[in-house]
């Protein structure tokens, strides 16, 4: 709320503003706010999101043609033509999303360049968009009886919208949404085992993008009522990059701010155009390389190198609060049932007819010297890869091939073995993607019952301080999880994981990295999930923990399930001796095994 105080200044300062300009000002003014929206809706896809998108003008190009269009060849009013250009414009962004599902970074980059490219194609020569010359008897947009035809009253309506429009954008980024879509830009493999639909979400993340698109260009079709290919070039299109990546694509207000400077920059410099784009160029190259964050991200990046020279107190991690106990499961019935499942890449075989059965409330252990499989199974229940041959059910429901989110929602959680946390989002955010239930289609919400998404997000808040105050996480809450020591990542990870409340927890080498208090720290943690009624599966080379710590234990070699019983029964198995007799990893010792069976 802090952060917004000086809202109020600019919101008096911009109604004022009029006052005091002449008419050729007023109108540059006018334009740099309609390009500090179009750089909004840029900064959610780019900045937010982390979708690259080249076709932001060509959504301002369809907001403005279907504006023109409609009022000079369908005799429409121009309200209402706005409005349909909206849902065009809207319609448009999930065209261009489309290939956002099945492509990411430069390839994307060049799609949505292709299909901006066709736009302004199209224009240029369809003859009911007026060809080359355009269209350019757009009429007076009339609001009560007032019309609208100088720059100085329709520059309020514009400051209007761009209001509600910039707090819908700062509502949606500071929300559950945005906080799922920063986590997607992060990692979205991650953010898919932790719920985030990311299909769904970057199809929002488009039309969001192609709304505010459109929104610049019905503003623009009224204030200039005229449009023209030129208008909706590739040059604008790199102007408004620019824009968003010297004010600070990650941030809003950055955006906001980067559009309305560099508009301004831009008219002072109309003489030297041809050299001005040069050095927008090069201001650009400067700050991706010394400012990546860009102008917004200045002040936080000075507080960090303060703060590195500043000697601080070391926090240290708290001690972890175990889980209320549960009732014992009172079915049989296996949690997790994997049968016969094959994983082949091209030539190779990772897995190899595997079948294996986890009752509930059991920790089980799977080993096997490396690359004998084990991942690449847990990828397999975790919805990363559709198996081969074989089946995954889960309580009997069978879950083969489900996408991620699906299973992360039947139940499923995971950490990882080379740690997925999300090092954009704090360690307070990180545990509140994990809880944040809700699917996407529950977006509807933002606009219809805004109000319901605060108590929500609330209700969230408490709930994030819990988890963390459980895993004597409370010092790090505000931290960014690349800062800490890594055994306190492990602990965010479990962390993250169990916010989910899991029914099944899948732990990939949740030891590695950790020192010999942690390691016992760990086993204490897991033995109290499990004790909460949750199942547990843990991929571990650390034999010790493994054989203390697991009830049952499934050994693989070469993809093939050659070993599955009680610690003591597995360790003395002749198959087991043999597969690691071959391997530099220690086969489990006759210390651990007497530690299995003490
Ligand atoms: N996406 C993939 N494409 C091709 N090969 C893969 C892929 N994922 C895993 N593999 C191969 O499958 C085999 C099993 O790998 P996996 O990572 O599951 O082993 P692991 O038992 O977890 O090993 P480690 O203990 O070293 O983590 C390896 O030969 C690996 O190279």
């Amino acid at each position: 709320m802090k952060r917004l105080a000086f809202l109020v200044p600019a919101a008096v300062a911009a109604w004022l503003l009029p006052y005091g300009l002449g008419g050729y000002s007023m109108h540059v003014v006018a334009v740099a706010l309609i390009f500090a929206i179009l750089a909004i809706g840029l900064g959610l896809t780019m900045g937010v999101a982390g979708q690259i998108n080249l076709a932001q003008v060509a959504f301002f190009g369809v907001g403005a043609y279907t504006v023109a269009i409609l009022c000079t060849r369908a005799g429409f009013g121009f309200w209402s033509a706005a409005a349909l250009a909206l849902v065009v414009a809207a319609v448009f962004g999930v065209l261009v999303g489309i290939p956002a599902l099945r492509m990411q970074s430069h390839y994307l980059g060049i799609v949505t360049l292709g299909l901006a490219l066709a736009f302004t194609n199209w224009v240029t020569n369809a003859t009911v968009a007026g060809r080359a010359e355009g269209i350019s008897d757009i009429p007076v947009p009339v609001l009560f009886g007032l019309e609208l035809s100088s720059a100085y009253l329709f520059y309020y309506v514009e400051l209007v919208v761009f209001a509600l429009a910039l707090a819908f954008a700062l509502f949606v980024t500071h929300s559950p949404l945005g906080r799922r879509l920063r986590a997607m830009r992060d990692d979205d493999l991650a953010a898919g085992a932790l719920g985030a639909e990311i299909p769904l979400l970057r199809m929002t993340a488009f039309v969001l993008s192609g709304l505010y698109g459109g929104l610049a260009g019905v503003l623009y079709a009224g204030l200039i009522r005229f449009v023209a290919p030129e208008s909706f070039n590739i040059a604008n299109m790199f102007l408004l990059l620019a824009m968003v990546i010297i004010g600070g694509r990650a941030s809003i207000l950055g955006c906001v701010i980067g559009a309305l400077a560099l508009a301004a920059v831009r008219e002072a410099l109309l003489d030297v155009s041809a050299y001005a784009q040069l050095g927008y160029g090069v201001v650009v190259v400067l700050v991706v390389v010394f400012a990546p964050t860009g102008l917004a991200g200045l002040p936080h990046q000075l507080r960090r190198l303060l703060r590195r020279h500043r000697p601080g107190e070391r926090l240290r991690l708290g001690p972890f609060e175990p889980f209320d106990q549960a009732e014992p499961a009172a079915s049989e019935e296996d949690v997790l049932e994997i049968a016969g499942v094959t994983m082949r890449f091209k030539g190779l075989v990772a897995l190899d007819d595997v079948s294996l059965g986890v009752p509930a409330g059991q920790i089980r252990g799977i080993v096997g010297p490396n690359g004998s499989g084990k991942t690449t199974l847990f990828n397999v229940i975790s919805g990363f890869y559709v198996p081969s041959a074989g089946k995954v059910r889960l309580r009997g429901r069978d879950v083969t091939g489900a996408r991620p989110y699906r299973l992360s929602q039947a139940g499923v959680a995971r950490t990882f073995q080379n740690l997925r946390l999300f090092d954009d989002l704090n360690v307070r955010e990180n545990i509140l993607i994990g809880l944040d239930r809700t699917r996407t289609a529950w977006i509807w919400r933002y606009l219809a019952l805004p109000w319901k998404v605060f108590g929500y997000e609330r209700a969230l808040g408490a709930r994030a301080d819990e988890i963390i105050a459980r895993f004597g996480l409370t010092g790090f809450a505000g931290a960014v999880p690349r800062e800490l020591p890594y055994g306190i990542q492990r602990r965010i990870e479990m962390a993250r994981a169990m916010a989910m409340s899991p029914s099944l927890l899948l732990l990939d080498e949740p030891a590695a990295g950790l020192n010999g208090e942690e390691v016992r720290q760990l086993a204490e943690i897991v033995r109290s999930i499990r004790d909460s009624g949750v199942t547990v599966v843990v991929i571990e080379h650390n034999m010790g923990l493994v054989m203390s710590l697991c009830e049952r234990i499934t050994v693989l070699a070469g993809g093939k399930v050659i070993a599955d019983g009680t610690p003591a029964e597995v360790a003395v198995a002749p198959a087991v001796v043999q597969a690691y007799l071959g391997d530099s990893m220690a086969a489990p010792t006759e210390t651990a095994v007497e530690e299995a069976t003490r």
